[in-house]
């Protein structure tokens, strides 16, 4: 017995052995080949860059924000680098030139999105380095591919950004203005009479918010706390209410490996949550999209992109369910950018109080104390547009942009790019390219007015950070709606008060960290929550033409449904 024991243990222990040598020998062969089929040899190498790891899907944890790392290659290797993350290539353009040369000059090829099944697009850089992501777009298991955002390139999205177009176009900027004009003058009352300097955030957002929705579903957000309004919000932009997404977030990518596991059979206990969320968004914007429906009707209200949709729906053979999450888009990309845009002026204006002080010069004396500044006076107020510009460019919201994925293989600078790889431009480096932006850790918006404006492209271009909005065929479709609520925003907020530095216990004025390194690190940075007082800066008959002018701004909204 003792006999047989002995054996069978020193034949499992061969077996073992054998077992263990067969597998080392598979894997050692199996990565010989798949370095020699990728090896570069009669054909252009991959741009330099952090090389693959033999175990890629482990998590890759450089120790900084992603837009530090990938700047840190650039300045090694120029303005095309490259890295892993797990087995996905990730290419990163460093300059303008690049970045336009790929992205827009060959648009053909780079204008799809990595296939994202679980997490979120936010999860791509958030992957890079250690850090959550706090605001996303959802992607396939949340929305079941109905966010545009994330598309692939193609027919559906080619028709979902036509609808964007139309909706949201330069054309259809000005068909918007008068609602971003009364919802803006009702944030001015709403932060005249507020007493808790806390709470402004909710104020600019319930105010951002209420202009995307009512772009998309000709609905009102009235207050913050509006139900539907706060699922919305939560919805999409996929704030994180809960561990459980955080947990998805941290080790769940959008690359390959993340992919596999999705995608493998049991394994997939984890759906279960956001599919649930699904069922949870597409009640909530079926709900949406029927009160829209019921109300272009009766002629309460006349969203263009409802209109546009209703009337390609057939054509493009949408559902409902897919008309509804399209119609999300504007309120999904534009309620966070917009008001972290503005939290970013808010920063600005505190740490550069003279820059304050000069636009207030200009528009008092182009508005005076009588009226409120109007959409009308942006050709007077340049100082205002280049305030814009610069808070746009002095802190890019999407410091690497948001991923396009390449459908067919490249070439460029003598750089191999094959199919299926993930490029992002390095907005954060663009925005630092002294040639184009001189000083331009300095927030400095003369840098866009009279002869100071050494940095211009050419006499006939006129210096604007656009990069900042994407490129090519996936450029922001918001871009306008965006410049346009923050130019009649900072007006007149800037008319209405100054904006100060709160005061620590001993009456010391605290001013806020400005660093990107301290900001929240997501595909989208954002400050970290900061305190400041919007300080009257006029008499009471000021005030008094506040208040009745948003008085009058909620009547007229009113009518207009
Ligand atoms: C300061 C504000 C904003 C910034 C910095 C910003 C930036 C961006 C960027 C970088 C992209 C990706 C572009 C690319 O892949 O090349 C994007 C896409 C998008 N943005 Fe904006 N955005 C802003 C506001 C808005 C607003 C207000 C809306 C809608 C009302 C909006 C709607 C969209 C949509 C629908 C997409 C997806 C486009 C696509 O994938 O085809 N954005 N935005």
């Amino acid at each position: 017995m003792k006999l047989l024991q002995l054996y069978n243990q020193s034949v499992g222990d061969k077996a073992t052995m054998l077992f263990f040598a067969l597998l080392s020998a598979t894997i050692v062969v199996v990565l010989y080949i798949r370095r020699s089929a990728t090896s570069t040899s009669g054909r252009p190498s991959l741009p330099p860059g952090l090389p693959r790891r033999s175990f890629g899907f482990l998590k890759t944890d450089l120790g900084m924000p992603a837009w530090k790392a990938l700047s840190i290659l650039h300045e090694k290797h120029g303005p095309v680098t490259s890295m892993y993350r797990g087995r996905k290539l990730i290419i990163s353009l460093g300059t303008l030139k690049a970045a336009t040369d790929l992205l827009e000059k060959r648009g053909n090829i780079y204008s799809s999105r990595p296939r994202n099944i679980m997490g979120c697009i936010h999860i791509l850089p958030a992957l890079f380095w250690n850090t959550h992501a706090r605001v996303s777009f959802r992607s396939e298991l949340m929305s079941g591919g109905m966010r545009g955002v994330n598309m692939p390139y193609g027919t559906k999205w080619r028709n979902w950004r036509t609808l964007m177009h139309a909706g949201l176009g330069i054309q259809a900027t000005g068909g918007h203005e008068l609602m971003q004009s009364l919802e803006s003058k009702i944030l001015l009352n709403d932060l005249l009479n507020e007493q808790d300097p806390a709470a402004y955030v909710t104020h600019i957002r319930r105010t951002l918010a209420s202009i995307s929705m009512t772009m998309a579903y000709g609905r009102r957000v009235e207050y913050f706390g509006d139900p539907i309004a706060l699922r919305f919000i939560l919805s999409a932009t996929g704030i994180v209410l809960n561990d459980v997404y955080l947990v998805y977030f941290n080790w769940l990518p959008s690359s390959q490996p993340g992919k596999f596991l999705v995608e493998s059979r049991f394994l997939q206990w984890f759906r279960r949550v956001p599919e649930a969320h699904r069922k949870i968004d597409t009640k909530v914007y079926m709900e949406l999209l029927s009160e829209a429906k019921q109300k272009l009707a009766n002629g309460e209200t006349e969203t263009v992109i409802l209109r546009k949709a209703l009337d390609k729906q057939t054509e493009y053979g949408l559902s409902d369910v897919e008309l509804a999450f399209g119609l999300s888009a504007p309120f999904a990309a534009g309620v966070s950018t917009s008001s972290t845009s503005l939290e970013i002026f808010i920063l600005a204006m505190l740490h550069h109080p003279h820059i304050m002080r000069k636009a207030q010069k200009d528009i008092d004396s182009v508005v005076g104390p009588l009226r409120l500044p109007e959409f009308e006076d942006l050709d007077s107020l340049p100082y205002i547009t280049a305030i814009v510009k610069e808070t746009l460019r002095w802190r890019p919201l999407f410091p690497l942009g948001i991923p396009h994925d390449s459908l067919a293989d490249d070439v460029y600078e003598g750089f191999f790019i094959p199919a299926g790889s993930s490029v992002v431009w390095n907005a954060y480096l663009i925005s630092r390219d002294e040639k184009l932006f001189p000083a331009p850790d300095e927030f400095r918006p003369e840098r866009y007015l009279g002869s100071a404006k050494e940095g211009s492209p050419s006499d006939s271009e006129e210096l604007d950070p656009s990069f900042v909005f994407g490129f090519g065929r996936r450029i922001c479709p918001g871009m306008h709606i965006a410049r346009n609520s923050l130019f009649i925003i900072i007006t007149r907020l800037l008319w209405a008060f100054d904006i100060i530095p709160s005061k620590d216990s001993d009456g010391n004025a605290v001013l806020p960290p400005i660093a990107l390194e301290d900001f929240v690190e997501a595909l989208a940075i954002r400050p970290r929550p900061f305190s400041y007082i919007f300080r009257p800066r006029k008499d009471d008959q000021g005030h008094s033409l506040i208040t009745q002018e948003c008085k009058r701004a909620r009547e007229e909204l009113q009518m207009h449904g």
